[in-house]
């Protein structure tokens, strides 16, 4: 199989009380098998509602269309309620920032562990109880036996990211999905929880689709990168690219924005001025003209397309390429 996950052309619509707002427009990317793939942008860019989108769990008022998602060579947009909860875990699961979105208090570790083995491996009794242990092991957790039988409120932040992370790779699937996974974690466990997604990823080909607001995370994690503004992919290119030759002038804002070690402490961040627009009311032409230090007419008027600058990097910006100070 060529790619784990492709994403063609996908908009997602809420109906809101104030009309139609679109926080994912048109955007297409694939995952390869064991491949990282990292979404970066600000608040508000539409990661998140992208990740919802692949596994259908916008909730109320969220719909996808038009566009198409295969998940594992299997089109996702044209399967029934069931048949999405079977593809969830068994070819993608999916890890939040906060773990007490997933973990349910009142039920221990071992129940909730047993409860997504049965769903997703379909082993039950002494069996779902060994492999349990062995997926918290697998997650780093040396008292596997003991917290088996823990709640969820007895164990650290990092402890429980263990736990979903264990829960989610229960069906050994071929995509996780993990939106800001550390976020909510100190810089040490941070540091850890990644180590263990890197480790399932080398151990088992497993493909991440992460999504971080943190370039820090990004250098760390990716092979691949897009960026994304005000719910449109604005650059993809492979991470040393995106590092050594951004050519989006939002990225390499964003860029600004993360002070090096080399930048000693006298060094003053360069965040980029103003917000992501409301997605309700977007700027004419591009999205990202009134934040853009570069600015021509042309970009106040008319949208840029996504091409590519250089094989294998994509880019919508008209000026790319021309003004390297920008
Ligand atoms: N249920 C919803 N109804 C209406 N608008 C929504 C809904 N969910 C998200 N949005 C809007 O979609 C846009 C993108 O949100 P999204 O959560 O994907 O951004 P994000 O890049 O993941 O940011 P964050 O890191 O803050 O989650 C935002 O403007 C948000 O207000």
């Amino acid at each position: 199989m060529k790619h784990v996950l492709e994403i063609e052309e996908l908009t997602v619509t809420f109906r809101t009380e104030n009309g139609d707002v679109r926080p994912v427009d048109d955007i297409s990317f694939a995952v390869r098998p064991g491949e990282t793939v990292c979404i970066v942008g600000e608040s508000g860019s539409g990661k998140s509602v992208t990740s919802l989108a692949i596994l259908n769990l916008l909730g109320k008022g969220g719909e996808i269309g038009p566009g198409r998602i295969r998940l594992a060579g299997e089109q996702l947009t044209e399967k029934s309620g069931a048949e999405l909860r079977k593809a969830r875990g068994k070819d993608a699961a999916m890890i939040f920032q906060e773990p007490m979105t997933t973990l349910n208090p009142v039920l221990t570790i071992g129940d909730q562990l047993r409860e997504a083995i049965r769903l997703h491996a379909g082993l039950r009794g002494k069996a779902a109880n060994a492999y349990a242990a062995e997926l918290l092991r697998e997650a780093g957790i040396a008292r596997a036996e003991q917290v088996l039988k823990q709640y969820p409120h007895s164990l650290s932040g990092g402890m429980r990211q263990r736990v979903v992370i264990a829960m989610a790779i229960a069906g050994k699937p071929k995509l996780l999905i993990a939106d800001e996974p550390t976020t909510a974690l100190d810089v040490t466990v941070q540091a850890q929880i990644l180590a263990l997604l890197k480790r399932l990823r080398t151990d088992h080909d497993t493909a991440i689709l992460l999504i971080t607001h943190d370039l820090g995370v990004v250098a760390e994690m990716a092979d691949r990168v897009l960026v994304m503004y005000a719910g449109q992919i604005v650059e993809e290119t492979d991470v040393f690219t995106l590092f050594d030759r951004p050519l989006h002038p939002y990225t390499r804002g964003l860029m600004k924005a993360v002070p090096a070690i080399s930048d000693g402490p006298d060094y003053r961040l360069e965040a980029i001025p103003g917000s992501v627009p409301d997605i309700g009311r977007l700027p004419q032409g591009c999205r990202f003209h009134p934040r853009c230090p570069a600015a021509a007419d042309r970009c106040r008027g008319e949208m840029p397309t996504l091409t590519p600058a250089a094989p294998a990097h994509l880019v919508r910006c008209w000026l790319a390429g021309q003004s390297p100070a920008s």
